[in-house]
């Protein structure tokens, strides 16, 4: 099951809103289609996003009529804007859209039509490089897992937060295919339950013993020594390894600390935005009330209660034990592991910043 496919210069997306219930594509034929369906959640989780933006960008290329190279980069960067607004909080968007802009900089002495073909082509070498990145991130996470381990996550940072295999559930994957006989322990994660919905279906779909818990179970399961560690995706990870993630995460990690449970985040290194010195930096994105209170279209609270609903929190960085990146496992201090894992590429997120 893969939740991005291009096919016949479309982008075809699973729809992460109707599963599991349903397993359905929608297809979006404009930039503003990919643009709208970010917004709203049809796809989601932070690589997700990245690389079905860069497929917006090629579709927005390929509505350019003309062989003018000036009009062609003014529409590209409209196009650009336009799926920058969509959601704050996970960088890889914006590392996404702006490798996709660097590469038309990088063509300015080619025409339009060649411009074009090779911005699909770096559209298709994000999604395959996001795929290889989380096989990486899944070998190297596996070290850290004990045989039998109980495992908690939180959200969804799987195959249908990527372009497949997952990060957190990378590590979880790996562990499973080592034959290690974990057991993992899904929250539901309120709001919109990509826990319940998303990370419990895509391991059942693999066998993958999971239980799911309700997000306010998970300090009793804790205590009752059925975790052995947390692990967690990222939506942004400032310089001194504060994490942005999934609402929740913030209380899990400090409950798994309360508990002596190693903490880990597993995203790819296009998740580190060095510019950003720490957590406090990172935008936090608010989404519609409705959310809070409505489950699946049906109102659950008094009408018009004041809601508050922030989409992330920051996890302070003295609460991870490590963050698995495809480029290495960074341990504390993070400020250096951190920069020196960026060291690998100078040309990619060497401290550029991405808005
Ligand atoms: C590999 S996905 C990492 C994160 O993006 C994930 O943990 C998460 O918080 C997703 O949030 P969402 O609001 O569902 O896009």
């Amino acid at each position: 099951m893969r939740s991005i496919i291009w096919e016949k210069g479309k982008l075809k997306l699973i729809d992460q809103t109707r599963l599991p219930l349903h397993v359905e594509y929608i297809e979006c034929c404009d930039f503003h289609a990919v643009a709208e369906a970010i917004k709203n959640m049809k796809v989601r989780g932070a690589p997700a996003i990245g690389a079905a933006a860069a497929y917006g960008m090629v579709l927005g290329a390929l509505a350019f009529e003309g062989n003018e190279k000036g009009a062609f980069r003014a529409h590209m960067n409209r196009v650009a804007e336009v799926l920058k607004q969509t959601r704050p909080t996970a960088v890889n968007l914006f590392w996404a859209v702006n490798r996709m802009l660097r590469k038309i900089e990088e063509l300015s002495g080619r025409e339009v039509p060649e411009i074009k073909q090779r911005l699909l082509e770096e559209a298709h070498a994000i999604y395959q490089e996001d795929l290889e990145m989380n096989r990486r991130i899944g070998q190297l996470g596996n070290q850290v897992v004990p045989p039998k381990a109980g495992i908690l996550t939180h959200c969804n940072a799987g195959a249908l937060a990527t372009a497949g295999y997952g990060t957190a559930l990378g590590v979880v994957r790996a562990a499973h295919e080592a034959g290690k006989e974990i057991h993992v322990w899904a929250d539901e994660t309120r709001p919109l339950l990509q826990g319940a919905r998303l990370t419990v279906w895509e391991l059942m779909q693999d066998n993958i013993p999971v239980t799911l818990i309700t997000d306010s179970m998970a300090g009793y399961v804790m205590r009752q020594k059925k975790i052995d560690l947390v692990i967690v995706g990222a939506d942004r990870i400032a310089a001194n390894g504060d994490v942005a993630n999934k609402i929740g995460t913030y209380g899990l990690a400090v409950l798994a600390k309360e508990h002596g449970i190693p903490f880990y985040v597993a995203a790819p290194f296009s998740t580190v935005d060095l510019a950003l010195d720490s957590g406090n930096e990172i935008p936090i994105e608010e989404r519609d009330c409705e959310e809070v209170r409505c489950i699946y279209g049906q109102r659950v609270v008094p009408e018009e209660v004041e809601v508050y609903n922030p989409a992330f929190d920051v996890t302070p960085h003295h609460l991870i034990t490590a963050i698995i990146t495809d480029r290495g496992i960074a341990r504390p201090p993070y400020r250096e592991t951190l920069a020196q894992l960026a060291q690998y590429d100078q040309d990619d997120n060497s401290g550029r910043k991405e808005k």
